[in-house]
């Protein structure tokens, strides 16, 4: 039986029609345009592609968009002093500092020099710890899109297995902490973690977050469950081509599946559109507005 795809596409582009909805209102009734800065340090193609599209999509919901391209070898002092005026500036309602930054940088740092008022992506520590407390914060984009298609699909996620492959600050654990938060028994995997295969297989709910293509085969899935892949690989397709695959084999992976994200369409997408969602949360708490209810969790 083939699985049930999600389709992260259409219900981002569904997210994004909610979040200019919002931000129309925003400029009607308020006078204000939501608006998203983000900063691009060097030249990594992954984050290209990103923040293109997000520009793009930025623009089409009515927000404004400032783009900051440094070059590779910026110093933090300068890195800082752009993220102090982005701070100050009350145009500006969400930072977003493309990850990872060169070497030479300390993105600990410069991510905790972002007002968490202002920080979209949710990295910062004080965000975190308001996340794994239950308290409102700002929710990390892309375990956001991938709680909304969870919810969308399951209803209620109460009591399930959830496993999460993946222990990054920016997708393993934020995912996990919003699975446990909706009930989910949630195990964390990782490159250590003994008997992979079995510890998938117990899963209702598997998210792979590893950066390894296609590195998930249909036999550690337990059949009926639901994949969330969150992987973005690149790879060879021949003939000087490349093509995107996800963290799980799709092929195999939606034989046993009762639900899978496909690569691309998937999380991706819906990572952008809560990006939008997010910095339009941002710009009503900033002016004291009641924040819109479905643009979060
Ligand atoms: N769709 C989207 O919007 C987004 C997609 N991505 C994609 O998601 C993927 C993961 O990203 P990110 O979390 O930043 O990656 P990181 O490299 O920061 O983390 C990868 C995690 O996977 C674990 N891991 C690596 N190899 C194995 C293995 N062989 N077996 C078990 N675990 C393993 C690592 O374990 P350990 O900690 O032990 O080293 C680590 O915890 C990438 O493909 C990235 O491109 C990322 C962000 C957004
Ligand atoms: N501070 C920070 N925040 C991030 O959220 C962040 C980051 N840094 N660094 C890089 C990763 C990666 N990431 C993606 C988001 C959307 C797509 C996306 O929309 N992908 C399309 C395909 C795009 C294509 O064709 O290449 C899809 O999956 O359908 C991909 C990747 C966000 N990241």
């Amino acid at each position: 039986m083939a699985a049930t795809i999600l389709d992260g596409k259409a219900f981002a582009a569904k997210v994004r029609e909610r979040v200019a909805g919002h931000v129309a209102r925003l400029r009607q009734d308020h006078g204000i345009t939501p608006g998203l800065a983000v900063v691009l340090v060097g030249e990594d193609p992954a984050s290209q592609v990103y923040v293109r599209s997000k520009g793009k999509q930025t623009g089409e919901a009515g927000m404004n968009s400032y783009e900051h391209r440094l070059d590779a070898d910026t110093s933090e002092a300068d890195l800082l002093a752009l993220i102090a005026q982005l701070n100050a500036d009350p145009e500006v309602h969400g930072i977003l500092v493309q990850l990872p930054l060169p070497d030479h940088l300390d993105s600990d740092l410069v991510i905790n020099s972002i007002d968490p008022a202002k920080d979209v992506d949710g990295f910062h520590i004080s965000n975190v710890g308001l996340l794994g407390t239950g308290q409102k914060s700002m929710v990390p984009c892309t375990p956001l899109g991938c709680l909304m298609l969870l919810r969308d699909h399951h209803g209620s996620l109460s009591g399930m297995n959830a496993v999460v492959l993946g222990r990054s600050n920016i997708v393993g654990k934020p995912m996990a902490q919003l699975l446990l938060g909706d009930s989910c028994t949630v195990t964390i995997a990782h490159s250590r973690t003994k008997d992979l295969p079995e510890v998938c297989r117990r899963a209702d709910i598997l998210v792979a977050a590893v950066g390894r293509p296609e590195m998930v085969p249909g036999d550690w899935v337990k059949p009926g469950a639901t994949v969330i892949d969150v992987g973005i690989n690149r790879i060879d397709a021949g003939e000087g081509k490349t093509r995107l695959v996800g963290d799980c084999d799709f092929a195999s992976c939606s034989e046993v599946a009762g639900a899978i994200t496909p690569v691309p369409g998937g999380v991706g997408p819906m990572t952008i559109a809560c990006l939008l969602a997010n910095t339009t949360t941002a710009c009503c708490r900033a002016n004291g507005l009641e924040e819109p209810a479905d643009l979060t969790v």
